[in-house]
């Protein structure tokens, strides 16, 4: 597996316009975008913070993986994703080694990125996201 970075931290909230006056106005990040990602009921904004971001995720939907984090655990970290640079291999390759992954295939991610999940139970508890986005 070639993980070349921590591409971004997830990061759920209940209300995004809320807590952007934290990321912006507090600690001075600049948001370089937002987008509506259908398939995983979200809506997310991107703040670049040096070679990786911070990405901020409001469910869309009561049914969404974010709205249901946020009811069982409340608001917080979510995720963390690794860039890798072939999702195909890396998916294989997880498969191989015995990891449970959520996506066998790899999704739509917020940018255009592939992304997959990786199940927490067969992580160490953290939910992690493979993602290969150019860049
Ligand atoms: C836009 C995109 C992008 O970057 O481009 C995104 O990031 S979208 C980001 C949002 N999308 C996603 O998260 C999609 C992948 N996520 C999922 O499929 C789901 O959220 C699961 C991770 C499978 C959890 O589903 P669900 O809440 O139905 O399961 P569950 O409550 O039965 O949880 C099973 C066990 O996993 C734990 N668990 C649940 N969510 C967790 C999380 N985020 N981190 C660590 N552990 C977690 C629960 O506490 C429970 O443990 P115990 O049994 O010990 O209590
Ligand atoms: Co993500």
């Amino acid at each position: 597996m070639n993980v070349k970075k921590v591409d971004h931290i997830g990061i759920a909230v209940k209300n995004l316009d809320e807590t952007l006056k934290f990321y912006q106005d507090i600690l001075g990040l600049e948001c370089a975008g937002t987008e509506v990602v259908e398939e995983q009921k979200v809506k997310v904004a991107f703040l670049p913070v040096g070679d990786t971001e911070v990405e901020l995720l409001e469910s869309t939907e009561d049914d969404g993986p974010i709205a249901k984090f946020i009811e069982k655990k409340g608001e917080g970290i979510q995720h963390i994703a690794f860039r890798v640079d072939n999702i195909e291999e890396a998916i294989e390759e997880m498969k191989t080694k015995g990891v449970r992954m959520i996506d066998e295939k790899p999704r739509y991610g917020a940018g255009g990125a592939k992304i997959a999940f990786c199940h927490p139970k067969s992580t160490g508890g953290v939910l992690v996201e493979l993602s290969e986005r150019e860049g």
